[in-house]
């Protein structure tokens, strides 16, 4: 073997020993997360206690907390791992807001669990090396609010993710895969004001708001028919009048509308938008269209370190799942897909030692059961052995920046000549 192959065989094993060393407290930070689920923007238990983690139970870590957004935190380490080189900054995501209503139904408190795990594997393996080619800096930036708003997007608007050269983080699924098609989405409030009116002694008086909002609803739904198969629009009523003997003067829904690509979305929006309008029209009710104001984005692949990473997992015994339907078909949202397009990363998904779906009232009690905890620790693991593999080959970090600037172009690009829809023969 080696020296350098050695080396890296070493602090691969070091990082993991590392984790497990650390395994007890890191099942009670994830806990105690699970067991008190915050929503977005309002994590603030979860950001006070991934705050202690790294000011009072960890040492040797730089924590602002409250970094750029009230619960966000940036904890950084180093640099480290001898005097030579450029500093390479690696940063895991955490996130660790929940669902309403079914607590931590996508298990992000196994994400945060995951992303100061592998962070501290990472920093115990560099401490332990003075003879690594770089210099490395260990960050770990808590981003709040995935599930609604997007506190990654905020985030990178502020500048949070500027100089860093890698990010890593991990999603809970049903099975391990190194990626699976996120899908680009962009969220909408639709209000309808009308006039309310009796119901029953002077309809013809009002202008019915809950018509406008089923009008919309059904417009939808037809439109789906016309759309593309990997499309999705799925929406509420938040709002339905308040009587029935009061014609509603006022109602809202909230839709989400998504695309296998964010060059789609406009295409979608604008569909969307004749149905939300028409329905006014038909009701002569006067209508708001307000469109959030982040934008999620399909997330830009990174081949290499997606590579580094099966081949960490597998080393470790994970067994990446093979369905084609999975690996193909789109799921949910994120905005690591806008990070993705600032830096290169990874955001595999892995499997928790349940079959159930995730936000689903079993997911939650599947991410807070100690059989999850394993698969937890051996994804971070993985991503912290995929953090060695780029620290000690320079040529591989050098290939994960070129790959990511030449993806980059292409999507720009495609976006710049319209072509929108990756499935078409042009592609
Ligand atoms: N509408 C705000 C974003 C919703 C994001 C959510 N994310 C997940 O389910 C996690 C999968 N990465 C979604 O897709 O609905």
């Amino acid at each position: 073997m080696c020296e350098r192959a050695g080396l890296l065989a070493e602090l691969k094993h070091g990082a993991g020993c590392r984790i497990d060393e650390a395994a007890e407290k890191l099942h009670r930070l994830s806990q105690d997360i699970w067991s008190c689920p915050e929503l977005a923007y309002d994590e603030r238990k979860a950001h006070d206690r991934l705050v202690a983690f790294f000011s009072q139970e960890e040492e040797g870590w730089k924590v602002d907390s409250h970094f750029k957004l009230d619960t966000a935190f940036r904890a950084t380490w180093g640099p480290g791992g001898g005097d030579e080189g450029d500093v390479v900054s690696v940063a895991f995501l955490c996130e660790y807001d929940a669902l309403p209503g079914i607590g931590h139904a996508c298990g992000h408190n196994l994400i945060a669990e995951v992303g100061a795990a592998a962070a501290l594997g990472l920093k115990a393996a560099v401490e332990k090396s003075s003879k690594l080619p770089v210099r490395v800096q260990v960050t770990v930036l808590g981003t709040p609010a995935e599930e609604d708003g997007g506190g990654k997007i905020d985030m990178m608007k502020e500048d949070a993710f500027k100089g860093l050269d890698v990010v890593f983080m991990a999603h809970p699924s049903q099975e391990d895969a190194p990626y699976l098609p996120c899908v680009a989405e962009h969220d909408v409030t639709v209000k309808y004001h009308g006039k309310a009116s009796h119901a029953s002694a002077y309809p013809w008086e009002g202008i019915n708001a809950l018509d406008a909002a089923v009008l919309c609803y059904n417009n939808l739904s037809v439109l789906r028919q016309q759309i593309k198969p990997d499309w999705r629009i799925h929406g509420i009523i938040k709002h339905g009048g308040v009587k029935p003997n009061i014609i509603p003067a006022y109602t809202e829904l909230e839709y989400y509308l998504r695309t296998p690509s964010r060059g789609e979305l406009p295409v979608i929006k604008s569909k969307a938008e004749m149905c939300f309008r028409s329905a006014a029209m038909a009701t002569g009710c006067e209508v708001e269209v307000e469109f959030a104001k982040n934008m999620f984005v399909n997330i830009l692949r990174n081949a290499t370190l997606e590579e580094l990473y099966e081949k960490n997992g597998k080393d470790l015994g994970m067994e990446f799942t093979t369905d084609e339907e999975v690996l193909t078909n789109g799921s949910g949202s994120t905005d690591f897909g806008n990070v993705s397009f600032a830096v290169p990363g990874i955001h595999p998904y892995f499997y928790i030692g349940s079959d159930a779906l995730n936000h689903t009232e079993e997911y939650t009690v599947a991410a807070g059961d100690e059989k999850a905890q394993f698969y937890t620790l051996r994804t971070a693991k993985a991503l912290a052995m995929t953090a060695l593999d780029v620290l000690l080959r320079p040529d591989l970090l050098q290939r994960v920046k070129d790959e990511f600037t030449e993806a980059k172009l292409k999507e720009d690009r495609l976006l710049k000549d319209g072509q929108t829809d990756r499935t078409s023969k042009n592609k």
